[in-house]
């Protein structure tokens, strides 16, 4: 079996090895081959982790004020879109089903892209994984009735009933959290499946209820127009996001083989969520469980 040992950012070391180096810190076990099959032979067998920043001057201590820190601030962010989008409704500006859909699908997208600025310590996904988990319970404590926030209310449902954020709402920001928690900043699948939930079936909605004029034939409630949105947006958007993880060295990837585990992620996404099973589980449960499914099986065979 080849061996090499590279560094290829010195912000984030980052160390393509194999078995017979002994790396610098005990390696997390085998998550992830990003390589397609065409890799050539010296390097197929090898395995890309993201291995933590060896934990020089920065104490446990300061990582710890880091992650609280930018869990305060990603927060404030989510606070901070929800009551833009309500002002904007309010005032309005935009119609409450668009800005619902607004919030839907920056608030996945806008988490994900904040996972960088918390530390590389294994516990980091564990301060990320606090915002979605305030935000549930912030739902379920609105959701019934149990105190009173109707800028939440009026921009993230369809009627403005509180109970609606039990079902669609709720079910999103769970799969926030596993996303986080599961596959966090050195797998794209869960980068992958937020591209799907947020992006794909955001902008399903938004076009579909435009310009989705022909419908589905096994499904009146879906159109053409809207799941040819979902593959094209949740493609594109999965990609832009793993090209961001790329340059921040997060990931390395072969291109020609991610477009092709991409593509077939997001034509499974788009024909999950056309299917008429809204009234048996929630597209926003359905699509990334089968996002991260096809992901998994994919990136990892
Ligand atoms: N493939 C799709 C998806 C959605 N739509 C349009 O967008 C509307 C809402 O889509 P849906 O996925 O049902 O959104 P909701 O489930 O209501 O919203 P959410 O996922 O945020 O709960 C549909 O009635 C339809 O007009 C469409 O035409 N084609
Ligand atoms: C309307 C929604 C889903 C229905 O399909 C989206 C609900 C969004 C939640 C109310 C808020 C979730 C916030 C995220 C956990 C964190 C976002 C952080 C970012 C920096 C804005």
């Amino acid at each position: 079996m080849s061996l090499s040992l590279s560094f290829t950012n010195p912000i984030i070391s980052r160390h393509v090895y194999s078995a017979a180096f002994s790396p610098p810190l005990p390696p997390p076990p085998p998550r992830f081959l990003f390589l397609s099959p065409h890799t050539p032979a010296k390097s197929r067998f090898h395995i890309f982790y993201r291995v933590p920043q060896r934990a020089t001057a920065l104490s446990a201590t300061a990582s710890i004020f880091r992650d609280t820190a930018a869990s305060a601030a990603v927060f404030a962010g989510a606070y901070a879109l929800v009551s833009t989008f309500d002002t904007l409704t309010q005032k309005e500006l935009i119609q409450q089903s668009l800005s619902r859909k607004l919030v839907h699908i920056l608030s996945g997208l806008l988490f994900a892209i904040s996972w960088p600025i918390f530390s590389n310590t294994g516990e980091a996904r564990y301060f990320a994984s606090l915002v979605p988990l305030v935000n549930c319970l912030r739902l379920v404590i609105h959701g019934l009735s149990l105190a009173d926030d109707q800028s939440l209310i009026k921009s993230v449902t369809r009627e403005g009933n509180p109970k609606e954020l039990l079902r669609g709402p709720l079910y999103y920001v769970v799969m926030l959290m596993l996303c986080a928690l599961l596959f966090w900043r050195e797998s794209p699948v869960g980068v992958i499946s937020l591209g799907m939930m947020c992006g794909g079936d955001g902008f399903a909605d938004i076009m579909g209820r435009k310009f989705g004029s022909s419908k589905i034939p096994y499904n009146q409630g879906k159109s053409w127009v809207g799941s040819i949105s979902m593959f094209i947006s949740g493609f594109f958007i999965s990609i832009g996001m793993l090209y961001l993880y790329s340059a921040l060295g997060y990931l390395e990837l072969d291109w020609r083989y991610t477009m092709h585990r991409v593509a077939l992620v997001s034509l499974v996404a788009t024909v999950v969520e056309s299917l008429p099973i809204s009234n048996f589980i929630d597209d926003n449960i359905s699509v990334p469980l089968a996002s991260m499914l096809v992901a998994y099986l994919t990136f990892t065979h």
